[in-house]
């Protein structure tokens, strides 16, 4: 995999060139469980994937890089059939008495790198965040509601194999569906009503 050496190289930083577009066949296809022990090729993919959404979010880094911002990242968007993702979803800022912004005491809301995410269980209701989603590898606006499970149960394993088991709701919810998507082939617009985009059916919760 000559892309990954690429993208793995020690100097290398993730960049919009990076970013495969709608076209590109991995954004179609079904990727791959990657095997542990991961390879430190793997290891550091996740790494760089990681360090690209905090630079997406770097007013400063994004800028320099002319970086899109995003909260969440999936190889398959880099060219690679790898079943690995990344989520980096911030707290919003604190205001104060006086109303200025303070910094959270956490910055991440979220901050995962996910070696073979899977949806396990969901909740019936559906959800869909209410000003529709944006990607990375799509160029355009697309609006609608994007109609996704409102609550999920997630397995995946961390960089060291470790097997772990979320609950999510809300935004974070969304995210992770949208990413483990692109793991499966899937673009966020299968997901929108053709006829109606901005329908709302069967109690499905609006997220703002
Ligand atoms: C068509 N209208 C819209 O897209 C849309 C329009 C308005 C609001 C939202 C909320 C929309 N929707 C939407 N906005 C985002 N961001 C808001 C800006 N933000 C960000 C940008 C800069 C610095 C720091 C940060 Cl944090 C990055 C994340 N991200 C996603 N998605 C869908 S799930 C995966 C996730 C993703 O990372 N996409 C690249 N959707
Ligand atoms: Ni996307």
């Amino acid at each position: 995999q000559e892309i990954q050496a690429k993208l793995t190289a020690a100097a290398h930083l993730i960049d919009m060139n990076d970013i495969v577009r709608e076209g590109y066949p991995t954004l179609r296809e079904v990727a791959t469980e990657v095997d542990f022990p991961l390879s430190q090729e793997d290891i550091i993919l996740g790494e760089k994937m990681m360090e690209f959404l905090r630079n997406s979010q770097d007013p400063v880094m994004a800028e320099k890089l002319g970086l899109r911002g995003g909260v969440g990242l999936a190889a398959n968007q880099l060219g690679l059939t790898k079943r690995v993702i990344a989520v980096l979803v911030p707290n919003d800022p604190e205001v104060d008495e006086e109303g200025n912004e303070v910094a959270p005491a956490e910055a991440y809301k979220m901050q995962e790198i996910m070696y073979n995410a899977k949806v396990v269980s969901h909740s019936v209701q559906d959800a869909a965040l209410e000003v529709g989603e944006g990607c990375l590898s799509v160029d355009r606006e697309i609006p609608g509601f994007v109609v996704r499970h409102a609550r999920v149960t997630v397995e995946y394993q961390d960089k060291n194999g470790e097997k772990k088991k979320i609950r999510l709701k809300g935004f974070e919810s969304m995210c992770v569906q949208h990413e483990i998507d692109h793991t499966n082939g899937v673009m966020f617009y299968d997901h929108i009503n053709a006829e109606n985009p901005w329908a709302i059916q069967d109690g499905m919760l609006v997220i703002k």
